[in-house]
Order: C-alpha cells, then sequence, then structure tokens
C-alpha cells in the first residue's frame, strides 16, 4: 500500500522532516475514526464522503481506505499492544485513534518505522493537540520493538490451553464471536477451517456488481473492467475504481452486491412453485439488494414483487434501489413483518432475510464485531423466528419461503429453523442444493440447508433454508 509521505513528503534519505505538515490520507483516516467513536457511524458509509472534503482519490484514497479498514477492524488487538506499553492503562479516546491507526501502518501497511511513528506524532499535533505527543511517539517506538507475530506471542493465551482466547487476540475477534464461528463451522464438519475464516474476515472483500437482468448485461459491466463473478450467473468482481462512475450502477440497472446476496435471490426465484407463480413477497427488503435482483427476475416468471421493510427510511432505501426495475414491483411498503397487512396465504414465495447479528459480513463492516454482542442474540433469534412464522403465514400452501440470514451462528440459522418446524405442522424443509446447482461444499448445520463461508466461497457467510407451505 503506497504511503502518500514518501511521495514527495520526505527529506532525501528517508528522515522524516521534524516540522512536516500532516498528510491529507492520515487526516482523513483519523477523522473516519473519530466518526466511529463520537456518531456510531459506519466506517465504510462514513469513508467516501470524508475522502471527499480531503479531495482523496487514486492511491491516497486506498491508503485511506486500508488504514481505516485495518485500524477500525483490528482495534481490540491493537488496543492490547497499547496498552502494554503504557504506564498508566488510562487512554484519552482521541489518542487511542491515533495509536490504533499508528500500530496499523507498524504491523500490516508496511510504512517505514519512522514515517509511521512521526506521523503519527504530527497527527496527534494536528488533532488532539501538542500535550500527549510524547506519549505517542513513546508507545509508537515500543510497539515498533516487535512485530505483530511477536506481540500476539506475548500477549495471546496459550493456544493449547484457551484455543478461542488464543485466536480473538491473533485474528482480531472477540472471543465470542470466535466460539460462535468455531461452533457454526464445527456443525457443518469444518471445525479445522476456523483461522481460515478469522484471516478472511480481515482481508478487505472485492467489489461485486450484479447486472439485474432484464436491464442490464454482465458483458456491459465487464466493459467497464473486471472479471466474472465464481457463483452468480449475474455477478462482475470490479477490477478498482469507484462503482457509481459505472453508468449501469448510476442508473440502477445494476448494483453493488455481494455475490452471497445474489445466490439467495437467484435461490428463490429457482424453487419450484406448485400451481400459480405471481405473487413474490420480500418480508425484510431494507436497504433492497436482494428485492432489486428478485424484482428484475420476477417478471420472466410471470410475477411481481411486494418489498415490504419496517422501517421507513430504510424502505425509502428501497424504493430508491429498485427505481430501474419497476416493472418487477407491485411496490414497495414500510410495514412490521410480525404484524402483516396482508391476508393469509397471500403469496406464492416469500424471502425472509432476517435482521441478524450480521457475523457473516464482517469483511465489510469493519466496527461490528466490536459493537455487536451475545446479548444482541436474545432479541434477534426471537425475532427471527416470529418473522419467519409470519412468512409461512403469508404463503399459501404448496408455496416456499426462503429463509436468510448474513450469519452462520446456530442460534440465528439451525436454530431458528428448528424451531419453527417443530412448532408447526404444515411446514417442512425441502433441499436447497438443487436450487444454486454451481455451488460447491456449502451444506449447512441441517441436511438441506446451505451454508457458504467467506475462506470457501469468497463470499459473505449467508445462511439459506428453503421452506414449504404443505
Ligand atoms: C438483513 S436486512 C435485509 C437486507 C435486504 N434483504 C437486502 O438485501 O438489502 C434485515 C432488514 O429487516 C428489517 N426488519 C427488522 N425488523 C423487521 C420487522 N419486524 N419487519 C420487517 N422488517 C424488519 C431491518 O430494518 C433490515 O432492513
Amino acid at each position: 500500500m503506497a504511503d502518500p509521505r514518501a511521495r514527495g513528503g520526505g527529506r532525501p534519505g528517508g528522515r522524516p522532516p521534524r516540522r512536516a505538515t500532516v498528510d491529507p490520507a492520515r487526516l482523513a483516516a483519523y477523522d473516519v475514526l473519530r466518526a466511529v467513536r463520537v456518531e456510531d457511524a459506519y466506517a465504510n458509509l462514513v469513508l467516501p464522503r470524508v475522502l471527499r472534503q480531503h479531495g482523496l482519490t487514486g492511491r491516497d484514497a486506498a491508503f485511506t481506505t486500508e488504514l481505516v479498514s485495518g485500524a477500525v477492524r483490528r482495534q481490540g488487538t491493537y488496543d492490547l499492544v497499547v496498552d502494554a506499553c503504557l504506564a498508566k492503562p488510562r487512554l484519552e479516546a482521541k489518542v487511542r485513534d491515533v495509536l490504533r491507526l499508528g500500530v496499523h501502518q507498524l504491523f500490516a501497511m508496511r510504512v517505514p518505522t519512522h514515517a509511521a511513528i512521526s506521523t503519527s506524532v504530527d497527527l496527534t499535533r494536528a488533532r488532539v493537540g501538542v500535550g500527549p505527543a510524547g506519549l505517542v511517539n513513546a508507545v509508537l517506538r515500543r510497539v515498533a520493538e516487535t512485530d505483530h507475530a511477536g506481540w500476539v506471542r506475548r500477549l495471546a493465551p496459550d493456544p493449547g490451553t484457551d484455543p478461542d482466547g488464543f485466536s480473538a487476540v491473533a485474528h482480531a475477534h472477540p472471543r465470542w464471536v470466535v466460539a460462535a464461528l468455531r461452533e457454526a463451522l464445527a456443525a457443518g464438519g469444518r471445525g479445522d477451517e476456523l483461522e481460515a475464516l478469522l484471516d478472511a474476515d480481515n482481508a478487505p472483500p472485492r467489489v461485486v456488481l450484479v447486472a439485474r437482468p432484464g436491464h442490464a448485461g454482465v458483458d456491459e459491466l465487464l466493459a467497464a473492467g473486471g472479471e466474472r463473478g465464481r457463483w452468480s450467473p449475474h455477478a462482475v468482481e470490479l477490477a478498482g475504481g469507484e462503482p457509481s462512475a459505472v453508468s449501469a450502477v448510476a442508473e440502477g440497472r445494476a448494483g453493488v452486491q455481494d455475490e452471497g446476496s445474489q445466490l439467495v435471490a437467484l435461490a428463490l426465484a429457482a424453487a419450484d412453485t406448485a400451481g400459480g407463480d405471481e405473487r413474490w413477497l420480500d418480508l425484510c427488503a431494507g436497504p433492497g439488494g436482494k428485492a432489486a435482483l428478485l424484482a428484475a427476475l420476477a417478471p420472466a416468471a410471470g410475477a411481481r414483487l411486494l418489498a415490504s421493510e419496517r422501517q421507513p427510511h430504510r424502505a425509502a432505501l428501497v424504493a430508491h434501489g429498485t427505481r430501474a426495475v419497476r416493472d418487477g414491483l407491485v411496490g414497495v411498503v414500510a410495514a412490521d413483518g410480525t404484524a402483516p397487512a396482508w391476508r393469509p396465504g397471500a403469496f406464492d414465495r416469500v424471502l425472509v432475510d432476517a435482521p441478524c447479528s450480521g457475523l457473516g459480513a464482517l469483511r465489510r463492516r469493519p466496527e461490528s464485531r466490536w459493537r455487536r454482542t451475545a446479548d444482541d442474540l436474545d432479541a434477534l433469534v426471537p425475532l427471527q423466528r416470529t418473522l419467519l412464522g409470519s412468512a409461512l403465514d403469508a404463503t399459501r400452501p404448496g408455496g416456499v419461503v426462503l429463509y436468510a440470514t448474513c450469519s452462520p451462528v446456530l442460534a440465528e440459522t439451525a436454530g431458528v429453523v428448528s424451531d419453527v418446524l417443530a412448532a408447526r405442522d404444515d411446514v417442512r424443509l425441502e433441499d436447497a442444493a438443487p436450487l444454486l446447482p454451481q455451488l460447491a461444499d456449502a451444506a449447512g448445520p441441517l441436511a438441506g440447508t446451505l451454508q457458504l463461508w467467506p475462506h470457501r466461497h469468497g463470499t459473505d457467510a449467508m445462511f439459506l433454508a428453503l421452506l414449504r407451505r404443505g
């Protein structure tokens, strides 16, 4: 990753100037971390705005993006390292932000040690004040005495006696997340893949576009520079650049969508529905990626989609995201899926892309692993059960419901499906594998369900279960 200071900011011989001004790439990175901390912002949402404010493009924008993503994603481990270098454990939050950015440059960005330290000191002066500059200098000098692996050896528990504790430090995931992912992998017979999964969570995902059928073709997207996706016939992995610069994306005929999410919509559309097939429902549609793909697919089946979402502002996002595929839409409504406004049995096929912990999408949401807690499941799982039950009620006999989560956590996947099946005698679980014959190695925790994995499929860890009303 190119360091902006390496291009004209330093003196010949590599020594940094004593009174350098801070480069905009690092100022921008700090500003994003501050927004994440103070405003509870999502790094990936706030980043484009901050890049624009600082006039950053190309390699400088890429530097800032990696700096932010890495520092936020690995903050748990970086904080341990920083704390081990402090005489007193208390640290002002602003200073911690600067140190997280400094540590990421030292450990993961191949920024020369002197540049990582001196720019962090300058950043402290510029954004925090002169006072803590000496502390930042001293801490980063200590951090730089050994590399990431050395610090993990020094700080992590023994992997033999505490494997989850070791992985939590080595791969910067909260311990409860490590335990939940280990359990989910083991349920599919993949207990030995934990390290690979945690590594994949720490690698920034490539940007994948979807060409919405009938409105854009894959060839049109390939012309923008990229290659075909691995699993979805509508996917193109963008080689680089801003997706919104692709005209089909700007016009809503294409969109940014992980292949796992594309497969969820494709699986629902591929299911056999004995009898009529005109009325499709997306019960939890916001912000609308899957609704847009379903609405693009529906006309070919002679169907139209109702997109429903509880939160009005997210329903508005669905309306915007589906503007180019309106011929496949009945409409977009803001409605609580647990108290439906439609009559029972009104739909032929229904998607429940349930609100979930999101632990399958950690690659693209750097801060989310540190915000979620195990207690979140206490509210999510009952809601997921209710939404799935409500979706089944909305489906006519013979129709299908696809239940999906962007989480592999067993309570949210196998647990919810098993509970709902046990509570009803008018539903059966069917084999979802034939819906996506191109997919390999995706057996889920219950027979017939599918589980995608970032380290295996290069997608988010989507879970899919196909249920049919009897
Ligand atoms: C995982 S997201 C759906 C993502 C969406 N399918 C897509 O592809 O863009 C879950 C959504 O469910 C919504 N939601 C939460 N509770 C709901 C409820 N009771 N009824 C309907 N939607 C709900 C959330 O606001 C959120 O937008």
